[in-house]
């Protein structure tokens, strides 16, 4: 076998945990030897073992003198969790073969220096832009200290969120819908605006067939507008934080608090999105999935904020100039601003189209 059959296995493995290992990296480990798999894993929750860890449990003694492929450069640090490249060395290991390097400053290098150092050999970039991709919110995360964004939109052919009366449900059919909820999944939070919560009511939960993780419910609602009856504040099924300006009187706040909401006061009253971003970065938010409403989407292009656009369009033209745009605001004057994306995904789903962009600029 190459390199590439083994890799591809714990890629594979590393996938499944996507979404709720956050927010630690997703991470497969596949242990062979003498051309026989003897053992695997994947991390599957931050604080539990990690991937290399569940892989080693299972070789057992069969692990001396294995290689291991793993989609991540083992740790070398005590987290939550102690240094896997100690627990490789301990298990006398042949050979180590790694698909991306980590790049949490306490690992980046450091993990495989040691397997070196105890004349472990160790193979790097095997299958890296896969891996890299794997974990690009982890990555982006690590880099930047802010959640990794999608924008989520739903429009008519021409674009449009809403009627010019208002009505949107449903734009997209049921299809659509559903596969917007694997992004809920895979995301910390979901952030809407004060519109849509008074427009839609909306759960903001992830509702699939086999259940899913909800995330962080964020509403943008600086004059605490948000009713209290609705149900982001009333449903008890997920975290909400309500994201006020410091003017919103103590005994407003408190209701909600004792709703179980979290009120956060947030500096200044326009939205200036990057703080807002650091702000949630050091909350934990490692990723964050937009749905707007127009307003919201506006912000977020204005400052360019977008590290990928999830775009269901659906085969009905709405028309009418007072109908709602997707992306509210002032708009760029110029083309030569406009954001600039790259299609990564096209596919018909149900009766529409889906469509997942990157933006081109690195
Ligand atoms: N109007 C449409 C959408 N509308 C999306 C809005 O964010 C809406 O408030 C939320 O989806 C609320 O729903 P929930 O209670 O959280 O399930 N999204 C779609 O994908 N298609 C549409 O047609
Ligand atoms: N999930 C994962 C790794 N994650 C690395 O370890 C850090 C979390 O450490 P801890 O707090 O102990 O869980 C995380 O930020 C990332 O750098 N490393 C690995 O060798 N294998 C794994 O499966
Ligand atoms: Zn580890």
């Amino acid at each position: 076998m190459d390199h590439a059959y083994y890799m591809n296995f714990a890629i594979d493995l590393a996938k499944r945990g996507i979404g709720q290992t956050s927010p630690n990296p997703a991470v497969g480990a596949v242990i062979v030897k003498g051309g026989e798999i003897v053992g695997f894993g994947a991390h599957l929750k931050a604080g539990e073992p990690h991937a290399e860890v569940h892989a080693l449990n299972m070789a057992g003694g069969k692990a001396i003198g294995a290689t291991m492929y793993v989609t991540l450069e083992p740790c070398s640090h005590f987290g939550k969790t102690p240094p896997c490249s100690n627990a490789i060395i301990d298990k006398k290991l042949h050979k180590v073969v790694i698909a991306s390097v980590d790049p949490n400053p306490k690992v980046s290098g450091e993990g495989i220096r040691k397997l070196k150092k105890a004349g472990i050999e160790v193979i790097t970039g095997v299958m890296e832009e896969e891996a890299k991709q794997l974990n690009e919110v982890f990555f982006h995360y690590m880099q930047y200290k802010r959640p990794f964004v999608t924008l989520k939109t739903a429009t008519s052919l021409d674009g449009k969120i809403a009627t010019a009366t208002g009505e949107s449900k449903w734009i997209t059919g049921q299809t659509a819908r559903e596969d917007s909820h694997f992004y809920r999944h895979h995301h910390d939070g979901i952030l809407v605006g004060i519109g849509t919560v008074l427009a839609d009511n909306p759960s903001l939960t992830t509702r699939l067939p086999a259940g899913g993780k909800n995330p962080v419910r964020i509403i943008l609602d600086h004059e605490l507008r948000t009713p209290l009856d609705a149900r982001v504040v009333t449903d008890g099924q997920a975290a909400t934080w309500i994201i006020v300006k410091a003017s919103v009187p103590e005994e407003k706040r408190r209701r909600f608090i004792n709703a179980g909401v979290e009120i956060m006061e947030f500096p200044g009253s326009e939205i200036n999105v990057p703080e807002l971003l650091y702000f949630l970065g050091e909350k934990g938010i490692t990723s964050l999935l937009v749905e707007g409403g127009a307003t919201i989407h506006g912000s977020f292009l204005r400052d360019r904020a977008v590290n990928q656009v999830l775009s269901y369009i659906s085969p009905k033209v709405i028309g009418g100039e007072k109908a709602k745009p997707a992306f509210g605001g002032e708009g760029f004057a110029h083309l030569a601003d406009a954001l600039e994306l790259k299609i990564k995904e096209v596919t018909q789903i149900g009766e529409d189209l889906k469509m997942v962009l990157v933006p081109k600029r690195g």
